[in-house]
């Protein structure tokens, strides 16, 4: 394994080249764009790194996946879903078009930032403050990694600057689907979406998702197994934004991207894949990254498809 992620990451470098850094949060274009990582952890205990596996980035969309683990169990699948669909969309990531045209009571799925934005607000805690304390100590505790916490300057970045996302918002607390404070929602989303990890904490998030909600290493029950089908569900039809069906064909994982240049993947009953590449393609989505990815499911035959 450790050769074969070696090789991966080596002759995939080059395609750092094609992408782009994120540039319109402003914090985020100061990332190196040739940097390239793979962290693995099998559900039998095995954990590779390769590259810069090692190498800190903001979650930003990743983090989708764990707020919407959280306001699943404060709130249960019902109440989620009442307020936030699971269609995919073929709009981008921060489209304003569809919450008007398709249903304004409803954004179309969690993993887009208006579904995101709405899911961060069902979190218990009454205060942006109390949100995001809850966020972080469920993230510690899924990653094992109690150092995990915000990058301030990126958060100060994204709110300067999140007009769009702010947009998005304030026509959602038009129409009801959000409640209370709009800035108050949108500093816990900004903050969320800049928590620092690694490769190697995506990719024990995405394990005790392929582990069906329990931590591979302890045993420890996270999520119910109902809920973790659930998200690695919306993440195989929405995780990818508008090419999750080129991932589902090329890759056959359930994805989370992040403009940050991360990717988790989870392969059911396997393994947890982070992986790290901030020159992205015009999607938002790591342009090398999405390369490994698509070799590694090649040559493990990891598609579920
Ligand atoms: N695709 C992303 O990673 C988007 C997250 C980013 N914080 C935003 O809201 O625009």
């Amino acid at each position: 394994m450790q050769i074969l992620l070696s090789s991966i990451i080596n002759h995939n470098r080059k395609y750092t080249e094609l992408g782009e850094v994120a540039t319109y949060i402003p914090e985020l274009s100061k990332a190196n764009k040739n940097h390239l990582g793979i962290y693995v952890v099998t559900l039998d205990g095995e954990e590779y790194g390769e590259g810069d596996f090692d190498v800190k980035f903001t979650m930003q969309s990743i983090s989708k996946v764990v707020t919407l683990m959280l306001a699943l169990l404060d709130n249960g699948p019902e109440k989620v879903f009442e307020k936030i669909d699971m269609e995919p969309t073929a709009d981008t990531f921060n489209s304003i078009s569809s919450l008007e045209t398709r249903n304004p009571q409803k954004p179309l799925n969690p993993m887009i930032n208006s579904g995101a934005i709405a899911a961060t607000s069902l979190i218990y805690g009454e205060s942006c403050d109390k949100k995001i304390e809850r966020i972080l100590k469920f993230t510690r505790k899924i990653t094992g990694n109690k150092e995990i916490g915000i990058n301030y300057d990126v958060f100060r970045s994204e709110k300067e600057t999140g007009h769009r996302n702010r947009a998005l918002a304030y026509y959602m607390r038009s129409t009801g689907v959000l409640t209370g404070d709009v800035e108050d929602i949108l500093d816990a989303y900004f903050m969320q979406c800049s928590i620092e990890v690694t490769c190697k904490d995506i990719a024990r998030i995405a394990a005790m998702l392929a582990n069906n909600g329990i931590l591979p290493w302890s045993g420890e029950r996270i999520i119910p197994a109902q809920y973790a089908r659930i998200v690695k569900t919306i993440m195989v039809t929405c995780g990818m934004y508008d090419e999750s069906g080129e991932f589902a064909v090329k890759v056959g994982i359930p994805g989370k991207s992040g403009v940050g240049g991360g990717i988790m993947a989870a392969v059911p009953n396997r393994m947890g894949i982070g992986v790290f590449g901030p020159a992205l393609n015009k999607k938002g989505n790591s342009v090398a990254g999405l390369k490994v990815l698509e070799e590694l499911s090649r040559e493990l035959d990891l598609s579920i498809f």
